[in-house]
């Protein structure tokens, strides 16, 4: 019995034979070789948000980094933007959009949130900046997250702008806060500070600057040295199964929905005032 465990330990724990850098300029991913530790960084000026061709970028990285038998995985922004993790999912994707267009982007979205939610490896956000809506999403599937502060601001923001963040959005703070403070926070749109974040368990760390972050979260990926990589993802498995597996069961009719609210004419009149808005 214990023979076997050890070859788990063994087949699945192996260090990546080489440094990888992938730099697709949206988006950086190096492995380090030593560690076995990847950090993708977004690099999307000005805001970072997250536009078809970025989602599809994430995708593709998550899935390569599945393959290469990775320790663990940080995401975080590039540190020039100075003050924003993620802006969003790109509103412009949603505003006037080429239904082809928005059909592929949704049906992206849910894809890539089905991979970063359910990676076999330890992953944390180091959230260097705001980060909303689907900002906040993405820092939310990781197994960890740390944010600089105190002035950043993270939330579902999704109702200010005249649209409905999906279940699955949902489920995925419900699941890290509890399902009351998570419905309040949705229902209102709201953003927290680092402080309140904090607070409320929506992140675990804060901290006064990006390195320390980024130490705090090279700390909580280590803390699984001595965890055997199956066992994390086996049980990193049951504990989301329950959300990921509403989605698969029910992509259709998610995308559905909001595929055609999306383009009526109150919700695009919602979109454009909160774009015009941002302008100012
Ligand atoms: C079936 C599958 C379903 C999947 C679900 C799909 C849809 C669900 C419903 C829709 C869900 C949407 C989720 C979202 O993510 S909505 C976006 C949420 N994000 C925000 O509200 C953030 C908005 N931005 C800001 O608050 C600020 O920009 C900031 C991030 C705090 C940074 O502030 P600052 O540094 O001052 O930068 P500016 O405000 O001047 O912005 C610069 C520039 O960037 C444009 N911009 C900002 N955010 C976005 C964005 N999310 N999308 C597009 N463009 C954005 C902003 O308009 C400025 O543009 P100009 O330079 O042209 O003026």
């Amino acid at each position: 019995m214990l023979k076997r465990y050890n070859i788990i330990l063994y087949s699945t724990n192996k260090i990546v034979n080489s440094c990888r850098y992938v730099s697709q300029s949206m988006l950086k991913s190096t492995v380090n070789e030593k560690t076995g530790i990847a950090t993708v960084i977004i690099n999307k000026p000005p805001v970072n948000c997250i536009s078809l061709e970025l989602l599809n970028k994430i995708n593709t990285e998550i899935n390569k980094l599945q393959k290469d038998n990775i320790r663990g995985m940080i995401l975080t922004s590039v540190r020039s933007l100075q003050k924003v993790f993620c802006g969003g999912l790109d509103i412009k994707e949603f505003y006037n959009p080429n239904p082809d267009r928005l059909a592929k982007y949704l049906t992206n979205l849910q894809d890539t949130w089905l991979s970063l939610y359910m990676t076999s490896f330890p992953t944390v956000s180091v959230i260097n900046g705001h980060s909303l809506g689907g900002g906040c999403l993405i820092a939310m599937c990781c197994d960890y997250r740390v944010m600089v502060g105190p002035d950043y601001t993270i939330g579902l923001n999704e109702t200010k702008l005249g649209v409905v963040p999906p279940k699955w959005f949902q489920d995925t703070m419900a699941a890290i806060i509890g399902h009351r403070k998570a419905e309040v926070s949705v229902i209102a749109g709201k953003t927290y500070t680092t402080d309140e974040a904090l607070q409320i368990g929506l992140v675990d760390e804060s901290s006064p600057d990006i390195d320390n972050a980024y130490k705090k979260g090279i700390q909580f990926l280590n803390s699984f040295e001595k965890i055997s990589p199956w066992a994390f993802k086996m049980t990193k498995n049951i504990s989301r199964q329950p959300i990921s597996q509403w989605l698969i069961d029910n992509k259709q009719k998610d995308l559905e929905f909001v595929f055609n609210y999306m383009q009526t004419p109150s919700v695009q009149k919602h979109l454009g005032l909160y774009l015009q808005s941002l302008k100012k």
